[in-house]
């Protein structure tokens, strides 16, 4: 079984990962998609959302897309957020499982500063997705690393059950949650940006104003 995972810290969640994740999904044809909200994010500050209210979120936006769920390990976690941890622990839950982690190429692009970052192939494969506006430049490093790991054919990912990139062609998908919540702030529209659930959730708990 191949299960992809998506991580962040969905503050809020919104249709930009749901859409740009279902494109991978279907690429790499998936059988399960987990959304994974972080807990105390590691190269940023504290969310607006408690991890709670982040969590309740991604449960219902997994509503949107076929075999999607919303996994709260990193939240019952006392320490950060480390991909590299996580996948580790998600490969003894279902050792014979190829795990997909999912990042936008923003993240990927910082992927040198991560916490045992050489490692985090050693038990998934990593897809990127692109972001319009991200004039993220790899460094020399990154490219070497990836030189040696990347995959030019996603039906490769099933050949191995961990060890590559895979740099997907996902259309772009200009929504951001800092451009959400800055809307919020300012009474611009923004409820169009997230499925209806999750704009009736910040609604009621009045989040981010
Ligand atoms: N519109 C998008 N298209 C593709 N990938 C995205 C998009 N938005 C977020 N991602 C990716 O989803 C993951 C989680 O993102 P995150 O929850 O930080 O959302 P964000 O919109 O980037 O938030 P913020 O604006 O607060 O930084 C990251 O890997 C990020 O690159
Ligand atoms: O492991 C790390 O050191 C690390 C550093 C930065 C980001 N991440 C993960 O990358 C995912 C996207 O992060 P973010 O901050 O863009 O929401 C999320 O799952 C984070 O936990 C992980």
């Amino acid at each position: 079984m191949m299960r992809a995972i998506l991580g962040g810290t969905f503050d809020p969640i919104h249709w930009g990962h749901l859409n740009a994740v279902k494109h991978v999904c279907e690429l790499i044809a998936c059988d399960q998609l987990i959304l994974l909200p972080s807990a105390q994010p590691p190269h940023r500050s504290y969310p607006g959302a408690s991890a709670e209210q982040r969590l309740a979120m991604a449960k219902l936006a997994a509503q949107e897309l076929p075999n999607c769920i919303a996994d709260n390990w990193e939240l019952l976690q006392p320490r950060k957020s480390y991909t590299q941890l996580t996948l580790s622990q998600f490969h003894q839950r279902w050792p014979h499982d190829t795990l997909v982690f999912i990042v936008g190429e923003d993240a990927f692009a910082g992927l040198e500063s991560w916490y045992q970052w050489q490692h985090l192939l050693d038990h998934a494969h990593i897809v990127v997705m692109r972001r319009p506006h991200s004039h993220n430049i790899f460094s020399d490093t990154l490219q070497q690393w990836l030189a040696a790991v990347e995959t030019k054919h996603p039906e490769q990912l099933r050949d191995q059950p961990n060890g590559y990139v895979y740099l997907a062609e996902t259309p772009a998908f200009d929504i951001s949650a800092t451009a959400i919540r800055n809307a919020i702030q300012t009474e611009q529209a923004w409820a169009h940006l997230v499925p209806t659930t999750v704009a009736n959730y910040i609604q009621t708990h009045q989040l981010y104003r």
